[in-house]
Formats: structure tokens, sequence, C-alpha cells
């Protein structure tokens, strides 16, 4: 679907863009990076919209420098701020924008019916834009970016505003736009933890450099340490510490994982042999306990980023960025 080489982009004063080289398949992929990584520069690049400074970039098998016109009718576009003319419907808006990509004025009333009601508008449309919440205005956005029917839409921090509702709702959406469409998306956020549910494919870029790009799996990938969560009895009715003084006795060092989140009465153990379940199996049954969990935990994709160093001036906000995504 896309694929830059090398691909930079220098203001005078920043570099927005840093020899960036990735490709990006179909599915929904998304483009993470605190503010200022560079995402939305990347974008208007694809788009045939800001040349490159250096480097090349393909989309849809299209040259960014040479074909940008024929890009812009293969793909979606949903930007990142507010830019919706307030005194017209969302309607006569979304149908403008299908009659500007080409399409016949039948079909880009049908189109626009569809379109806004996949999107969850319905009466409101015939409003004006002005009177619209947050949540309705990045639908118009959405929709105008689809009414065409793209191969492939960008979707820039399109949940930016939302409350957590309105961002779940907004998040459904665009995995169903490659569900029920088949058109692929890369969206940017600088959430992480949001992307983990919706993405196939995750790109991590920082100061315009890629940090790493990969399948959302692999960066949730399991890790060696198992949860474990047990009953309480009368015999011991603090059955957690018990486990974890029968484990301490067989020379396993458990650690408390109440401190996680969802985690109330948790045990964190490192699995150093298939032994290791059965030791846990039997000091449980030896106390009596009811066993409630025994999983491997699995990474977050938020845990890529907190083992920073403190030293960059862009760690805080990613932080940040990765509480709120939780
Ligand atoms: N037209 C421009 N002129 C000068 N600097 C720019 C221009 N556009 C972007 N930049 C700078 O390039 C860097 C990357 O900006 P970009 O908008 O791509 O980041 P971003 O990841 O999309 O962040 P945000 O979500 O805040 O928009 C920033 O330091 C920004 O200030």
């Amino acid at each position: 679907m896309i694929a830059t080489e090398s691909l930079s982009k220098r203001f005078p004063k920043v570099t927005a863009l840093d020899r960036l080289t990735v490709d990006i398949g179909p599915g929904v992929t998304g483009l993470v990076g605190a503010n200022g990584a560079g995402k939305s520069t990347l974008i208007k690049i694809l788009l045939g919209l800001s040349p490159a400074t250096e480097g090349r970039a393909e989309v849809l098998g299209l040259d960014v420098a040479t074909e940008g016109a024929a890009i812009r009718e293969r793909v979606g576009y949903m930007p990142e701020h507010d830019c919706l003319p307030p005194d017209v419907s969302a309607t006569e808006f979304v149908v403008h924008m299908a009659r500007m990509s080409g399409l016949p004025p039948t079909a880009a009333r049908e189109r626009t019916a569809d379109t806004l009601r996949h999107v969850g508008l319905y009466e409101e449309r015939y409003r004006p834009i002005g009177g619209y919440s947050t949540g309705m205005k990045q639908r118009v956005k959405l929709a105008q970016a689809l009414v065409h029917d793209p191969q492939l839409v960008f979707l820039d921090e399109p949940t930016n505003g939302l409350d957590p509702v309105g961002r779940d709702e907004m998040l459904g959406l665009i995995r169903r736009v490659h569900t029920d469409f088949g058109i692929s998306v890369l969206v940017t956020s600088h959430l992480l933890g949001e992307l983990e549910r919706t993405c196939d494919h995750v790109v991590v870029i920082d100061g315009g450099k890629l940090l790493r790009a990969s399948s959302t799996t692999d960066f949730t990938q399991t890790t060696t340490t198992l949860a474990i969560e047990v009953t309480d009895t009368d015999a011991h009715p603090d059955g957690t510490r018990a486990v974890r003084d029968a484990l301490h006795a067989r020379g396993v060092t458990v650690q408390d994982g109440s401190g996680l989140p969802g985690a109330g009465h948790v045990l964190l153990l490192t699995v150093t042999a298939e032994e290791t379940y059965d030791l846990v199996r039997d000091v449980i049954a030896d106390l009596g306990l009811g066993l409630v969990r025994m999983e491997q935990r699995r990474h977050h994709i938020a845990e890529v980023f907190t083992a920073g160093d403190g030293q960059d001036e862009r760690d805080e906000q990613r932080k940040e960025a990765v509480g709120h995504g939780g």
C-alpha cells in the first residue's frame, strides 16, 4: 500500500522526517508518535501535497513526487484539524466533496447518504455543521474521506478531542472501514493504547525516525511472566500471601502484582521451565485454595516505551501519551 525509502523532510529549523524507510501493507495500520514526531508531515508527503527534501515514496504503486493527483483519486484523507464549513449541512458538504472527487450528481447524493448512515449521522445530517459536537464533526470528516470509495484512507488523529465513549465508537468505526468495505487504513495517534485494539500493524516514529514497525501481535507477544490469582479460605484468609510464602519456601521468587491495572490479588513469577506450572498447581492444591487464574502476561504496546532513559526531551510527552493510552 505504502513504501518509503530514506524519506526526509527538513524545515529551516527542524527535521520533521529523517531518512524514514518503511513498508505498509493492507489492513489497518497505526502510525504512532508523540506530538511533533512527523506523522502529519508524512501524510502530506504521501498525498503528494508537500514535496520531500530527499528520498522517495510510493502509495498504491504511484510515485508521490509525480502522481499526486492520481493518488488523491484513490486515497481518502481525514485531516487532523477542524476544517469544516459551519454554515452548510453534513449532506451538502459531503455531496460537494464527492463531486470534487469526480462522482456524478446522483451517485454523489447516494454515496453521501450511505456514507453518513455508515458513520452514524442520521437526522442531524440536514442541520448546519456549526452546531455539531466534536464527535459529530469527526464523523463528517471521516465520511468525506470515504465517500468516493477509496482503496486507502489516511486518518490523522481521528480520536482527537473525543471523550472515552466517543473514542471507542470512532475506533470501532475505523475497524469497520476495513472489515465492511475492504478499505485499508493508516491512522495516526499519539495514544499507543488505543491502537493496540484497532490496528493489525503499528509503525512507531519519533523525531521523524522509525523506531519500530511490526504487527500488533508482535508488540503484544506473551512474556515469560506468569500471573496467578487465588481464592481465600477460612484456613487461609489471605490466600495470596499463603501461596507467596509457599512458593518462596520452594525457592521461587514471587512479586506482588497488585500495582498493575486491573490486578487485585495477583502474584507474578517468572516461568523458568515447564515444571513451574506444576509447582504452582501443587502448591495451591496443597493449601486447599481455588485457582482463579494462571496466565502468561502479554506485553502492552505502551511498555515498549516505558524503558526510556529519560534523557530525551520528548520522553515526558511520550510518557504522558503512554499514560493516557492506558
Ligand atoms: N510547515 C512547516 N514549517 C516548519 N516546521 C514544520 C512545518 N510543518 C511541520 N513542522 C514541524 O515538523 C515537525 C513534525 O510535525 P508534524 O505536524 O508532522 O508532527 P505530528 O507527528 O503530526 O504531530 P502533531 O500530532 O502535533 O501534528 C514539528 O516539529 C513541526 O513543528
